[in-house]
């Protein structure tokens, strides 16, 4: 990558957004976090490059992003990233004994199966992306609750994993690099 820019892209810290970036651009530019996939946009309209989930192997295309970027961006390159779930707590929680999920709403249905076989009765609560909810979690210490993000996402945030979360069918985000 010639470009300098920084990109911007979903956060905080360990999202998949953040990991899949960091891949893709091995280490050589600046990674800003942005709250709502509107502030990715937002940030790419003021000039900075901007990286973004396009489509999942299992869930489809991922917000219109897409065709979004078809009709106001440049689409630079792309990347396919696998997603693997896994269950993480604060230090001293037991599989058994959670009774709230948090974790994004595609994480969620990509984690269905598994939901409903072990933690049936689990509250499910949306955050805006898998390691903002690994971060309530580690800020909460709740005993009762439980994220559901990548492995790496709970290591960052002092979690420890209870149980990964098997892919029975490939589960694979697409991501794109764009800019304005
Ligand atoms: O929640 C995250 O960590 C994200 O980067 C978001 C996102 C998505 O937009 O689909 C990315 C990949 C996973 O499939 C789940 C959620």
């Amino acid at each position: 990558m010639r470009n300098k820019k920084k990109v911007y892209t979903l956060g905080p810290k360990g999202s998949f957004h953040h990991l899949a970036c960091v891949e893709y651009l091995g280490g050589q530019q600046e990674i800003e976090f942005c709250e709502s996939f509107a502030g990715v946009f937002e940030a790419v309209r003021a000039g900075h490059l901007g990286w973004i989930a396009l489509y999942n192997s299992l869930a489809g295309i991922v917000e219109n992003h897409e065709a979004e970027i078809e009709k106001n961006f440049t689409l630079l390159d792309e990347m396919d990233y696998e997603v693997k779930l896994c269950i993480c707590s604060a230090p001293g929680t037991k599989l058994k004994d959670l009774t709230k999920l948090y974790s994004h709403e595609k994480a969620f249905g990509e984690s269905k199966r598994f939901i409903s076989e072990k933690l049936p009765k689990a509250e499910l609560i949306k955050c805006s992306s898998t390691s903002h909810a690994a971060q309530k979690v580690a800020q909460e210490k709740e005993q009762n609750s439980a994220a559901i993000c990548h492995a790496e996402t709970a290591k960052f945030y002092g979690l420890d994993i209870l149980a990964n979360i098997p892919n029975k069918r490939k589960n694979e985000t697409s991501f794109g690099l764009f800019a304005g």
